[in-house]
């Protein structure tokens, strides 16, 4: 019986040392399931409200648990996730807060799985998910808004789509973090470590290509397959939209220089990846890009989409993309989530399963990825709080959780 018997809610620590939601959900029949929210830095403007962690907490206690216990079943999760969203009331969780919202959608679900003694992955669907693993995206250097000194471009990842295994893959994403430590030691550039614990070297986004094409070329020899190099410009922190100009710190490019600049990135360095190459709202820009470029590259909306199904249907009707992240904090329940990565797949463009730069030690996406046949993930390269995730997804994959 999955009736829902409680629902606990509490503030506990994120990565970045700030506070965030985690829910306990407890079934009639003994199944338990918890689960946190994640956090952005670099937030998409038309993403699910995010609420100071008291105040999400305060107000779903009064609106959502309420409309959760001993009335939804924890084992269904469209039920469970309508409750969410009749106890919110406005199409944006801005009233009992995403974050309380995705933290008991997700605590649902590991409720409703405990119930049936199956792991995540499998209740949420993925049963007949095959061979077939997700490839880690890797965030091995960074700046932008998650490390203020380092690059322009907020992420450089490592894309090990030549892999044989899962666990290969994720193994070559660390070698790959590895070497650039050691390249930038030789080179006398002291680098801290950002947000998602990809290096933040205060060097240029042009030596930082050469720094992780090199690491990434150094690695496939070593390992045997291919492993490219990958972006998430997250060009909307770069975009000033008074000037109508993208700021590299002193270097201005137009939104028609962006889209070249992007499309001779793909060329000379060989990208597989590149996600938000232009700003939010620039649909025409991505289309461009699209049309371009997009038949050698995977060219993924975040800030664009931001997991919300509308988005992505104007993305698809504009032909702007081929892949979308998706994030389920960005719309706060795992059935929106789920039903962005449908959109996508029937329309032929990837879902890209993505961690948030402030994360926890919760491993749901990681379950979601292989649930829905996702072809990627990303969840960074060290770090506990992303290890988590890649080391569950190595167990998946030898069917050990
Ligand atoms: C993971 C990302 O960063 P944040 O969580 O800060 O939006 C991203 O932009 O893809
Ligand atoms: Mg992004």
């Amino acid at each position: 019986m999955t009736l829902i018997r409680s629902v606990g809610l509490r503030r506990i620590l994120d990565s970045r040392g700030n506070p965030t939601v985690e829910a306990d959900v407890l079934t009639e029949s003994g199944g338990f399931g918890r689960a946190a929210a994640p956090s952005g830095a670099s937030t998409g403007e038309y993403e699910a409200i995010e609420l100071p962690p008291g105040e999400a907490i305060a107000s779903a206690r009064e609106h959502a648990v309420p409309r959760l216990v001993g009335e939804v079943h924890a084992g269904n999760q469209r039920e469970v996730d309508a409750a969410l969203h009749a106890a919110d009331g406005t199409d944006d969780f801005s009233n009992i807060g995403a974050n309380s919202a995705v933290a008991i959608s997700m605590a649902a679900a590991k409720a409703g799985a405990d119930v049936l003694g199956a792991p995540l992955y499998q209740h949420l669907g993925g049963t007949f998910r095959g061979d077939n693993f997700p490839i880690p995206l890797g965030n091995v250097v960074g700046g932008g808004e998650h490390a203020k000194e380092a690059t322009h471009i907020q992420e450089f990842l490592a894309v090990p789509h030549g892999a044989p295994s899962v666990s290969e893959a994720v193994f070559a994403n660390a070698a790959v973090h590895d070497r650039i430590g050691e390249l930038l030691d030789e080179r006398g550039v002291p680098a801290g470590k950002g947000d998602e614990g990809a290096w933040a070297p205060t060097v240029t986004d042009a030596e930082a290509f050469e720094i992780v094409a090199a690491a990434t070329d150094d690695v496939a020899e070593d390992v045997g397959f291919d492993v490219a190099v990958g972006l998430d410009v997250a060009a909307s922190e770069l975009y000033d939209a008074d000037a109508g100009v993208y700021r590299y710190g002193d270097v201005e490019r137009t939104p028609t220089e962006q889209v070249d600049y992007i499309a001779d990135l793909v060329d000379e360095y060989d990208l597989a990846y590149v996600e938000d190459p232009v700003e939010e709202d620039d649909f025409a820009g991505f289309a461009d890009l699209t049309t371009r470029v997009g038949d050698r590259t995977v060219l993924c909306g975040d800030d664009l989409f931001v997991t919300n199904v509308e988005r992505l249907q104007r993305g698809i009707d504009e032909e702007a993309g081929n892949a979308i992240l998706v994030k389920p904090n960005q719309i706060g329940t795992l059935s929106d989530a789920v039903d962005a990565v449908e959109l996508a797949t029937r329309n032929g463009l990837e879902a890209v399963v993505s961690h948030r730069s402030g994360e926890t030690e919760d491993t749901t996406i990681a379950h979601l990825a292989v649930a829905t046949g996702a072809p990627f993930i990303k969840t960074g390269t060290v770090g506990g709080e992303r290890t988590a995730k890649l080391n569950e997804l190595i167990r998946i994959a030898e069917d050990a959780v």
